[in-house]
């Protein structure tokens, strides 16, 4: 870990109420061809369940994925904050309503899933998963970058004809939402919600951006793995990431035998 990741890192943890915002796939998890077999990075797990037990940490995780399929693969620990589809969805641990479409809403994703599932049939190794706020085209097991492009410029082209479309690219996939949210707004509600001094946030993907973008002077963003970031850190995998958890954990577990700097 480079040293100004680590000065960050300990001022980060001295604080006396943190939130710590991890995405999923692709940083707590390593990237997996079959997006149903991606798991947390045992030692990202483990790290995961030390800050969970310390006062004053929040936890949460801000995904693309959906909340059931984050609740399944993520395997939170007991009071994690959940952000899910990017944004359209939360459990804030409160009796909240789930992601509710209109009737509109409801059609234009029918209308996604039907769009993209045309598009996969001509593509041998694409498929289309189904979200609730809309789905995704995944390429990433079409045979060659140039086809895998292609398919997935195919599948632009075809959405640009469905009303209420909103497109959003990742890595090997487009997906198509009809709730317009991003991560950033994940993050702003729960800072709101959880009141830190101070917020980290660590991602691999475009639509992480936008949760980077929302952070302030306090906070701490990583990305994770390579591409242009706003983020002031980086770390080059999510093997890496244990170490960045385990630093702040190990930090506040020696100051909680003693008064913590900034309480
Ligand atoms: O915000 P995230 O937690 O990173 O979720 C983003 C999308 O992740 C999943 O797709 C990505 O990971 C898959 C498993 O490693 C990989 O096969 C795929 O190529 C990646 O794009 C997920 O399937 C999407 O629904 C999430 O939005």
């Amino acid at each position: 870990m480079d040293q100004s990741l680590t000065t960050a890192l300990e001022r980060f943890a001295d604080h006396a109420k943190i939130l710590i915002a991890l995405d999923f796939d692709g940083c707590v998890a390593e990237l997996t061809s079959v997006a149903a077999d991606a798991r947390p990075v045992p030692e990202n797990a483990r790290a995961i369940e030390a800050l969970a037990a310390l006062d004053g940490v929040d936890l949460a995780y801000v995904s693309g994925r959906s909340l059931d399929t984050l609740r399944e693969l993520a395997s939170p620990p007991e009071g994690v904050l959940l952000i899910g589809s990017h944004g359209a969805e939360k459990d804030l641990g409160g009796d909240a309503p789930g992601l509710e479409l209109s009737t509109t809403e409801q059609m234009a994703r029918g209308q996604i899933i039907d769009t993209l599932t045309e598009v996969a049939a001509d593509a041998e190794g694409a498929w289309v998963e189904h979200k609730p706020a809309g789905a995704a085209l995944h390429v990433r097991n079409v045979d060659g970058e140039e086809l895998a492009e292609h398919v997935l410029e195919h599948g632009r082209a075809a959405l640009s004809l469905v009303d209420g479309a909103y497109l959003k690219n990742g890595k090997k996939v487009l997906e198509s939402v009809v709730v317009l949210a991003t991560k950033g707004e994940g993050i702003t509600d729960l800072r709101e919600h959880t009141s830190p001094d101070a917020v980290l946030f660590a991602g691999d993907d475009v639509t992480d951006e936008q949760g980077f973008a929302v952070l302030e002077a306090e906070d701490v963003g990583i990305k994770v793995g390579e591409g242009d970031t706003a983020a002031a850190h980086r770390i080059a995998a999510p093997k890496d990431l244990a170490a960045v958890l385990r630093l702040i954990a190990d930090r506040r577990a020696g100051h909680s035998q003693e008064a913590r700097p900034d309480s």
